[in-house]
């Protein structure tokens, strides 16, 4: 049974409830997929496709298959019912949070989507099998939505880039579109697992973004990477001191990354860890040279 909201937001859990919702109502769908402990990133891409769309969808899913097996799908923050109330703050008409067995009713599955070489990089590198699993799981939860447009965040960017990729590649029916991170004002991108850090990781934390900051201002390749290398070294001799997984300069469509005659648009991508936790950013960028 689905349960109705005080406002007009349907929570469902099941592929039947999602139907039965969407039954009867006309125009375009758009999509905001989500592991929840919605924050205000989330809302932002709920609202720009609350702008573009007739009907709304959320989803609310921490995927197992994404996670390696020394990761943090158990202690990964689970809120549903303050989720519901922020998407309907945010007028959502469906918040779709199934279970497990949902999504995965043949058990793990034996055939998932492969990314091929942008997988392998970066976080496809630190996090091995990951984006095989979100990949899987984006097509699952497209093809159990339907929509007409799908809605990511660019601090995910590699994420991001790979989703689009897939669509092109598999010749999938849906608009995939990406919306600017969301930041702290002082810099730091929003994030659900930012809750995890105590109040003297969060200080260090900002050494990210602080180095996506430092990097953009930069002109050349060389000058970019140098200087933003510099502010994460900084941060690696701060108390508690971030651990950098990578820093790259990348070309957004392919991840690889770019060399010192290139110029166009690129992406300066990082992850860290900063005491158990670990937290990615991303800027675009454009290389004027
Ligand atoms: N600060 C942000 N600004 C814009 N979009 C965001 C932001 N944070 C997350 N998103 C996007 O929201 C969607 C759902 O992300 P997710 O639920 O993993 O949240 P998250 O905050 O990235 O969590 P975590 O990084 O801790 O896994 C993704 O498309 C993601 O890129
Ligand atoms: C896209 C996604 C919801 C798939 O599980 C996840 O990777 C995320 O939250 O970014
Ligand atoms: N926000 C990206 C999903 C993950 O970390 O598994």
């Amino acid at each position: 049974m689905s349960e109705k909201n005080p406002g007009s937001t349907l929570l469902v859990h099941t592929r039947a409830e999602l139907e039965a919702a969407r039954a009867g109502r006309i125009g375009d769908v758009a999509v905001v997929m989500t592991m929840g402990a919605l924050h205000e990133g989330h809302l932002t891409l709920i609202r720009a496709a609350r702008q573009a769309a007739k009907t709304v969808v959320v989803t609310v899913f921490v995927n197992p298959l994404q996670f390696g097996p020394n990761e943090d799908f158990s202690r990964y923050p689970r809120t549903l019912d303050a989720d519901v109330k922020l998407c309907e703050q945010a007028e959502a008409d469906i918040v779709f949070a199934p279970a497990v067995e949902d999504v995965y009713p043949g058990g793990e599955p034996m055939v998932r989507i492969t990314p091929g070489p942008m997988g392998e990089v970066l976080e496809g590198a630190y996090r091995p099998g990951h984006f095989s699993g979100m990949l899987t799981v984006v097509n699952k939860l497209l093809n159990l939505t339907a929509p007409d447009y799908a809605y990511f965040g660019e601090k995910d960017a590699q994420q991001l880039a790979l989703i689009r990729r897939m669509a092109l590649d598999l010749n999938l029916p849906v608009e995939i579109r990406g919306v600017p991170t969301v930041r702290e004002p002082d810099g730091l991108a929003l994030s659900s697992r930012n809750r995890f850090l105590s109040p003297a990781e969060r200080a260090s934390a900002l050494y990210l973004s602080k180095a996506l900051f430092a990097g953009v201002s930069r002109r050349t390749p060389a000058e970019i990477r140098r200087s933003a290398q510099g502010v994460l070294e900084q941060g690696a001799q701060a108390e508690p001191p971030i651990r950098p997984d990578y820093l790259a300069l990348v070309d957004p469509e392919t991840f690889a990354e770019v060399d010192e005659a290139y110029r166009g648009p690129a992406v300066l991508a990082l992850a860290a860890k900063v005491g158990a936790t670990r937290l990615i950013d991303n800027l675009p960028l454009r290389i004027e040279g």
